[in-house]
């Protein structure tokens, strides 16, 4: 019986995906195998020794302590592109809200009340004070061209925008889905002098931390307008206080406001909505859940941001599943220790990433003694030792 932990509501067209008989799924639950969330912070939490894996139902994983999770071979997974269409569809809807009055004019109209016959007289009268722009013909720099990137800069070129993209890090999938409309951009500061929008759409790290801050804002024209549907650490507060109030950002759109952004004027607050819709939600389960089964009855790895991506066929027999340091000399170690205990092994992939290796290790036998495991700990650099008999 395998434990699932869910830290966030998890959408039900995922979860129902774990066979019941199997799978025991609970917000709280003792020595969970499995840990499902979306955006909940786990930096604070205790993690079980029983855990082996948590999958991230969305895209940014900056709720989850990633070097601890590697250092106790706890895989991570996200859910790749899963929501991506959400948020486009929200920085679209940025775009405009950011260009037209109709947040204030909306509660403005509502001020109306009570007036009766007297509203559509009042309602043409006042409608000078909320005029605003068209998109079409304007520049729209694109900041992180991945999934949600790669659909907004589409998107926006789709609308007659001229849009202009940057990312040193494109992936060639990516690259592949950007429109030929699309100017991609070597450098970040033509690119900024030159929008009349900025949208952001990379991840937070502690590289990216406050990225768009009084150095990026003196690259940008007067009047720009700059959407953040990625995190909130990512613009530096007091650099955007100021480029409001000296009239360089004419509107600041974000879904990850805080008590500051709150208060500022020409900042437009959204609850953090870009990923909660019904497809993105239940995309994002259903991928999660899939990951999370297959690696925990199978040890295949698909979509890890700390673990390489390994997958082998099922032939039957055990399966042992290794992860140990990145250094010489580690097969034929773990080989010396099967051999010793008079294990073959049938087949066999090592997979590496950065500073890990993973392997997963097929032998005939079914039954494998815990002292097997217990040696392969043993070994200096392995830090993950599990074994699945069929
Ligand atoms: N508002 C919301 O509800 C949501 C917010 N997000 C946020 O949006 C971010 C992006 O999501 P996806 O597009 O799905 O991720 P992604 O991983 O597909 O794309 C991120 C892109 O940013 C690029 N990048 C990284 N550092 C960069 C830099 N310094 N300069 C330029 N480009 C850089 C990468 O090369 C990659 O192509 C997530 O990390 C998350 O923080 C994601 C989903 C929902
Ligand atoms: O996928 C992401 O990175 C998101 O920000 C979505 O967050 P959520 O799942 O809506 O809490």
């Amino acid at each position: 019986m395998f434990k699932i932990q869910t830290l966030n509501k998890i959408d039900p067209e995922g979860l129902k995906l774990f066979p019941l008989s199997n799978y025991e799924i609970a917000s709280e639950i003792p020595n969970a195998d499995a840990v499902i969330l979306r955006s909940f912070k786990m930096h604070d939490m205790e993690l079980p020794s029983s855990l082996k894996a948590i999958a991230r139902a969305g895209a940014g994983v900056n709720n989850i302590p990633i070097e601890k999770c590697t250092e106790k071979g706890v895989v991570v997974f996200n859910t790749p592109g899963a929501n991506a269409n959400g948020v486009k569809e929200l920085v679209i809807a940025g775009m405009l809200l950011a260009s037209r009055d109709i947040v204030e004019s909306v509660t403005w109209a509502k001020t109306l009340i009570g007036k009766g016959d007297e509203v559509p007289a009042l309602i043409e009268q006042g409608k000078k004070n909320f005029a605003g722009q068209e998109i079409k013909g304007k520049t729209l720099a694109v900041i992180g061209l991945g999934a949600i990137g790669v659909l907004v800069a589409n998107a926006a070129s789709a609308l007659r925008m001229n849009v202009v993209g940057y990312d040193p890090y494109m992936s060639v999938k990516h690259a592949l889905k950007l429109s030929r409309e699309v100017t991609w951009m070597e450098g970040v500061q033509p690119l900024l002098a030159q929008a009349d929008y900025v949208t952001i759409n990379i991840p937070l790290t502690p590289e990216t931390k406050g990225y768009i801050n009084k150095e990026k804002f003196r690259m940008m024209k007067d009047g720009v307008r700059i959407l953040n549907f990625a995190r909130g650490g990512l613009v530096d507060t007091e650099s955007l206080r100021e480029a409001i109030a000296s009239g360089k950002v004419a509107r600041y759109i974000t879904d990850f406001p805080d008590e500051e952004m709150l208060k500022m004027d020409n900042v437009i607050s959204i609850p953090h909505l870009g990923a909660s819709t019904k497809e993105s939600e239940t995309n994002c389960a259903i991928m999660a859940v899939e990951q999370v089964q297959d690696f925990l009855e199978n040890g295949n790895i698909k979509n890890s941001v700390n673990f390489p991506e390994a997958a082998m066929e099922r032939n039957g027999g055990s399966r042992i599943l290794i992860a140990n340091k990145n250094i010489p000399n580690m097969v034929s170690q773990i080989s010396s220790v099967l051999a010793a205990e008079g294990i073959n092994i049938d087949n066999m992939l090592n997979k590496k990433r950065d500073d890990i290796a993973y392997n997963i290790i097929d032998v005939a036998q079914k039954d494998i003694d815990e002292s097997v495991k217990t040696k392969l700990k043993s070994i200096e650099g392995v830090f993950m030792v599990r074994i699945i008999q069929d």
